[in-house]
C-alpha cells in the first residue's frame, strides 16, 4: 500500500568557509527514509542543531535535498515545485501570529493563497475563509479584523487557518506551540487533532517538550548530529529507549519542565 508520505534517502550538505579560499563541506542531516500515514504524527527531537528544523524545511520545500526524494502518495514533490509542495505542505512556526501582516485584514491574508492557487470565484473563496475560521473556533466576523485585535492565542489559530485553507495532507509543527501557556497550549492541542481526525492530516511535530511529544504523536524519531538514532513508536521509545543519548535527553526535557 502506498504510505500518504514517504521520505527516501534524505539529507542536506551546506558547504561553508573553512579559511580566506577555501570551502568546505558540511552534512547536517545524513541520508534518513521514514514513512507518514494520514491522521500519524511524527514527532521529531534532539539537541539543539541536530538537524530537526533542517528536515522540516526540506519537507516544506524551504531548502533543496542535497539526496533523497519525497513522495506524497506515491506522486514525487518535485524540488522547486512551490505551487505543488504548498498545497500538500504547510508549516506553522513558534510565535506564528508574528508573521501575520499587521495591515492586512484576516480576509486578505486567508484569501491570498486561495487566489495564487485555487481557481476559486470570489464567493467561493470568502466561503471557504468563513468554514476555515470555524473549523479552528474563530468568527466567520472576524475575517473582517486586523492581527491586533487578537490574542496571542486567537493569533495562532489564524496561522492555522492559513496553514490549512489548502486542505493540505502534511502539517509541519515547528515548535509552533512552544510560545503558548499550559491552556492555551492544551487548548491548541486538542484542536490539532480534532483536525487531524476531520482532514486525516499528517503532523510532524518538531518539539523540545517531552510531555507535548508524548500526548500528540505516533512516531518518534531522535536526531544526533544530523543522525538518526532512534526511531519507532512513541510509547516504546519513551519507556524503553535503546540509545543511551536518547535516555539522557528524555531525562533533560523532563528535568527542564519540573525546574
Ligand atoms: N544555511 C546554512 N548554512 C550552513 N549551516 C547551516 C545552515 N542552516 C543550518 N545550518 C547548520 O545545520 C545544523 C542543523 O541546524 P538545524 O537548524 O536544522 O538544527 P535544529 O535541530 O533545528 O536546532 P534548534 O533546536 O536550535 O532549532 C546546525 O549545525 C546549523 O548550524
Amino acid at each position: 500500500m502506498t504510505s500518504l508520505i514517504e521520505v527516501k534517502n534524505l539529507s542536506k550538505r551546506y558547504k561553508i568557509k573553512s579559511n580566506w579560499f577555501k570551502k568546505k563541506s558540511v552534512t547536517v542531516l545524513h541520508p534518513i527514509s521514514f514513512k507518514l500515514e494520514a491522521k500519524e504524527t511524527l514527532a521529531v527531537i534532539g539537541e539543539i542543531g541536530s538537524g530537526k528544523s533542517t528536515l522540516a524545511k526540506l519537507l516544506v520545500g524551504a531548502a533543496r535535498p542535497t539526496t533523497g526524494e519525497i513522495s506524497l502518495n506515491g506522486q514525487h514533490l518535485q524540488t522547486g515545485n512551490f505551487k505543488q509542495r504548498c498545497q500538500h505542505v504547510r508549516m506553522i512556526f513558534q510565535n506564528a501570529g508574528d508573521t501575520l501582516n499587521p495591515s492586512l485584514t484576516i480576509r486578505q491574508q486567508l484569501e491570498e493563497p486561495l487566489i495564487l492557487n485555487t481557481r476559486l470565484n470570489e464567493n467561493e473563496r470568502k466561503a471557504m475563509i468563513r468554514a476555515t475560521l470555524q473549523k479552528v473556533g474563530l468568527l466567520a466576523d472576524h475575517m473582517h479584523f486586523y492581527p491586533h485585535m487578537f490574542s496571542g492565542g486567537q493569533k495562532q489559530r489564524i496561522s492555522l487557518a492559513r496553514a490549512i485553507i489548502l486542505q493540505p495532507q502534511l502539517v509541519i509543527l515547528d515548535e509552533a506551540l512552544a510560545s503558548l501557556d499550559l491552556s492555551l497550549r492544551a487548548q491548541m492541542i486538542n484542536l490539532l487533532l480534532e483536525l487531524q481526525q476531520q482532514m486525516g492530516l499528517a503532523y510532524l511535530l518538531v518539539s523540545h517538550d517531552i510531555d507535548v511529544v508524548e500526548h500528540f504523536s505516533d512516531k518518534l524519531m531522535v536526531l544526533r548530529e544530523g543522525k538518526v538514532v532512534e526511531y519507532g513508536n512513541t510509547s516504546d521509545v519513551l519507556t524503553n529507549p535503546k540509545d543511551k543519548f536518547t535516555r539522557k535527553l528524555i531525562l533533560s526535557q523532563r528535568k527542564t519542565k519540573v525546574r
